[in-house]
């Protein structure tokens, strides 16, 4: 057999231009006990969070040693895509910056800056549109970038957000992988019945109606990712299990609604209908940060062993290859854009590929007026 390579594969672009970098941009966490209780005060600043919520998630966080998995996670998502990325040819930095805690994305800006960037794609640890998922990381790069200007020197670098990608392949593959694995751990006798509980993030309902340029897309495009979910497994299985979109890790006032069920709540619904196993498919996040680990792995799993309910929690995205490389293809296809090409823009599922721009009022929340330059039109 010859060795060379087949004429019939396709070249894969490696043209980043016009950008210079990638900006992973985050949430953040604690690292050590002493942490714990600043970083909750940068989350919640000028946000009315009871104190009774914010002792009992600083318990969270101390029940971990006081250091929260999702920088880590960061860290091993930034190496895999700059491996990732050399692997492919494409020659660009990396940066990681978040919105709570070190490396602050000012921080981060200024060391961009100070290296010469001059315009990054933004890739964003949230795949849906919300405020709390993008506007509001775009309102924080937007007030990094104005901070960097008043320092005056060399201007910040111009910035854009990657869309969201909650219906890119390169992450529902991995999330039906893990649904499927997840299914195989559970008891033979009880498998072939097992409920599909996709997990994510609860926000207010007001959050959810002002959600992507018309609304609502928050719970549309996790309803999206569910279905293709259960469809792909389906095709794998031969059984169309049931499913629901539940919520996890609710905060704030008890007086204003919030997305429901809770996840501990249905799981109580579900037994009560004699329901047999749970998949848990934490389908809100793209790693096993403290909502996965303790809102799920500590208390969503201790409601269904109290109820008898066999219950797996399926694996996140993480570091899986199909999710590194999906940040290459969002940011070839991006970058071909902005050059004025016309991209294949891979999506799956019943919603198209997501805007890469967002509209002057996509995600507003009616108590931030802060602007949210970046990533808008
Ligand atoms: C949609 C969404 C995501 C997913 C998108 C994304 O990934 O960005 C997310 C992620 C995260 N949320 C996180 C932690 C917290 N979220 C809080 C509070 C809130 N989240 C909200 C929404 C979301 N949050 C909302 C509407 C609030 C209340 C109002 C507010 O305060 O904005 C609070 C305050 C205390 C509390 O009330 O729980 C904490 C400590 C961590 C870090 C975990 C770790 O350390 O591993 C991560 C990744
Ligand atoms: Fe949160």
């Amino acid at each position: 057999m010859s060795e060379s390579v087949p004429e019939s594969q396709p070249v894969l672009s490696t043209d980043v231009s016009p950008y210079d970098a990638l900006l992973l941009v985050s949430f953040g966490g604690p690292e050590q006990p002493e942490d714990v209780v600043p970083f909750l005060r940068n989350v919640t600043a000028g946000r009315d969070i009871p104190d009774e919520r914010l002792a009992e998630v600083g318990e969270h966080y101390y029940a971990f040693g006081g250091r929260s998995p999702i920088n880590d996670q960061n860290r091993a998502l930034a190496a895999a895509i700059r491996e990732d990325l050399a692997g492919a040819g494409v020659d660009l930095p990396i940066y990681w910056g978040n919105r709570n805690w070190g490396p602050f994305l000012l921080d981060e800006l200024r060391r961009m800056r100070d290296d010469g960037v001059r315009r990054a794609l933004c890739l964003v640890t949230s795949a849906y549109s919300s405020y709390s998922g993008c506007r509001q990381y775009r309102e924080d790069l937007t007030v990094a970038r104005e901070a960097l200007l008043a320092e005056g020197g060399a201007p910040p670098p111009e910035l854009d957000k990657a869309r969201v990608y909650f219906n890119h392949p390169g992450f529902v593959e991995p999330m039906v992988d893990a649904t499927l694995a997840a299914l195989a751990d559970l008891p033979d006798d009880v498998r072939r019945e097992a409920e599909l509980v996709f997990v994510t993030h609860s926000v207010p309902e007001q959050m959810n109606e002002a959600s992507g340029p018309l609304g609502r897309a928050y719970v549309a495009q996790h309803r999206s990712t569910a279905a293709e979910v259960v469809e792909r497994v389906r095709l794998e299985t031969g059984l169309r299990h049931g499913a629901e979109l539940v919520y996890c890790s609710r905060s704030g006032s008890p007086r204003i609604p919030w997305l429901e069920p809770d996840v501990n709540d249905h799981l109580r619904a579900l037994a009560t209908r004699g329901a047999k196993a749970v998949v848990l498919v934490p389908i809100g996040f793209v790693s096993d940060h403290m909502e996965v680990v303790y809102d799920l792995d500590t208390e969503a799993l201790a409601t269904a062993g109290e109820l008898g309910l066999p219950c797996v929690r399926a694996a996140t995205a993480g570091v899986d290859p199909r999710f590194v490389a999906m940040v290459r293809d969002l940011l070839l296809e991006r970058a071909a854009g902005e050059r004025g090409e016309d991209p294949v823009r891979t999506a799956v599922g019943s919603l198209p590929a997501a805007w890469d721009r967002c509209a002057p009022g996509c995600c507003t929340n009616p108590r931030s007026t802060r602007p949210a330059v970046v990533g808008s039109r």
